[in-house]
């Protein structure tokens, strides 16, 4: 091998290290936990009580670590319809870059870990809704329902729910009623967030047989369901204040947040429309309505962990 040649590989060498580590990092969807952990810390933050410092770094790194290994278990099992959608054809599984089991065993080590680390950390309660969570996410939602009905992401959903009733258990040891409140803000903001997404994504779906509300029931039934669970989703949202753990500064935010969401969602149902209800806008109410309902979910979340530390 000539000087030049050995120079350059081993120049590559760490570039390539680091898309491979990219990859893996990848398998994770990290921008979707990104939102699962900040759930999942302000369930910590609203409990009573508090753990020591190092013991809730532990529980907010085991709910990233859960929830990652669940979405590197569904692109294991997802990889085949995964390769033939535009929006998923470059993930690491279905561009060859990572080999299935390699994934598998990835994730399934990962939520191991995460579960007994949770367990030994916290209490065994919050180590349970964890692992319940994951199998939610890979057995329920993505083996059993996701090809199946229409309805697999309001069921399947609740595995996405579950992140402040894990955040609040690590805590106390208890799942209670202000959990499971926060648990339902979470399943009836699901429905609109993502058939608000598969209202511009139905294509993909479409093209490998995965039976999301567009493509079963139409772009007009679609529409009517982000508005109806969102107008259900938006009174819920009181229900922190009117219970009484938590306070005006909350109330004040969730409907001002609520408020915005339900003219996001008026939008998608009013979109100027063909005959059969696809949209002529270019579905532009409804990537509004997507991109707004992660600022939602998150702003409700941060407003709700601040009112807290006002009311101490
Ligand atoms: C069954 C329930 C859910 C389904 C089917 C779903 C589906 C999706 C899909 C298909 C995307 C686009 C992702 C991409 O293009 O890579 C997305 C994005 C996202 N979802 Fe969800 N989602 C669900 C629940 C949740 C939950 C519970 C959270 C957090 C609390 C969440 C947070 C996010 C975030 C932060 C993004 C944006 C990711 C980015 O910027 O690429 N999702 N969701
Ligand atoms: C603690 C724990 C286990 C939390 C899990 C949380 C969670 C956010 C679950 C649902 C997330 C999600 C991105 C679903 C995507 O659907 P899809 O898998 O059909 O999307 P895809 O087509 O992008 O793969």
């Amino acid at each position: 091998m000539s000087d030049l040649t050995a120079s350059s590989a081993s120049e590559a060498l760490p570039a390539q290290d680091l898309s491979e580590v990219r990859d893996w990092v990848t398998l994770l969807k990290p921008r979707v936990i990104s939102l699962v952990v900040l759930t999942g810390v302000v369930g910590l933050i609203v409990a009573p009580g508090t753990l020591p410092p190092a013991l809730a770094i532990a529980a907010v790194l085991c709910i990233a670590l859960g929830a990652g290994a669940a979405g590197a278990i569904n692109m294991w099992y997802d990889r085949d319809i995964d390769a033939r959608m535009k929006r998923t054809a470059r993930r690491p599984i279905p561009a060859g870059r990572i080999e299935p089991g390699a994934a598998l065993a990835y994730g399934v080590s990962l939520a191991t870990a995460s579960v007994l680390i949770m367990g030994l950390a916290t209490n065994w309660v919050a180590a349970g809704v964890l692992a319940l969570s994951i199998a939610f996410y890979v057995v329920v939602y993505t083996m059993w329902l996701k090809r199946r009905t229409s309805q697999n992401i309001v069921i399947g959903g609740a595995a996405g729910a579950f992140p402040p009733v894990i955040g609040w258990a690590a805590v106390t040891g208890d799942v209670t009623l202000e959990p499971l409140i926060l648990f339902a803000i979470i399943f009836f903001w699901t429905p609109p967030h993502f058939w608000a997404l598969s209202l511009f994504a139905h294509a993909d779906y479409e093209r490998v047989g995965v039976p999301m509300l567009p493509v079963t029931h139409g772009a007009r039934e679609t529409r009517k369901q982000v508005l109806l669970y969102t107008l259900l989703l938006v009174p819920l949202t009181l229900a922190p204040t009117l219970l009484g753990f938590a306070g005006w500064v909350y109330a004040a935010a969730a409907l001002l947040l609520g408020a915005e969401f339900l003219r996001h969602a008026l939008a998608v149902w009013r979109d100027r429309q063909d005959p059969a209800g696809r949209s002529l806008s270019g579905d532009v109410p409804a990537r509004k309505a997507f991109r707004y309902s992660l600022s939602y979910l998150g702003l409700l979340f941060i407003a709700l962990a601040v009112d807290r530390m006002i009311l101490g």
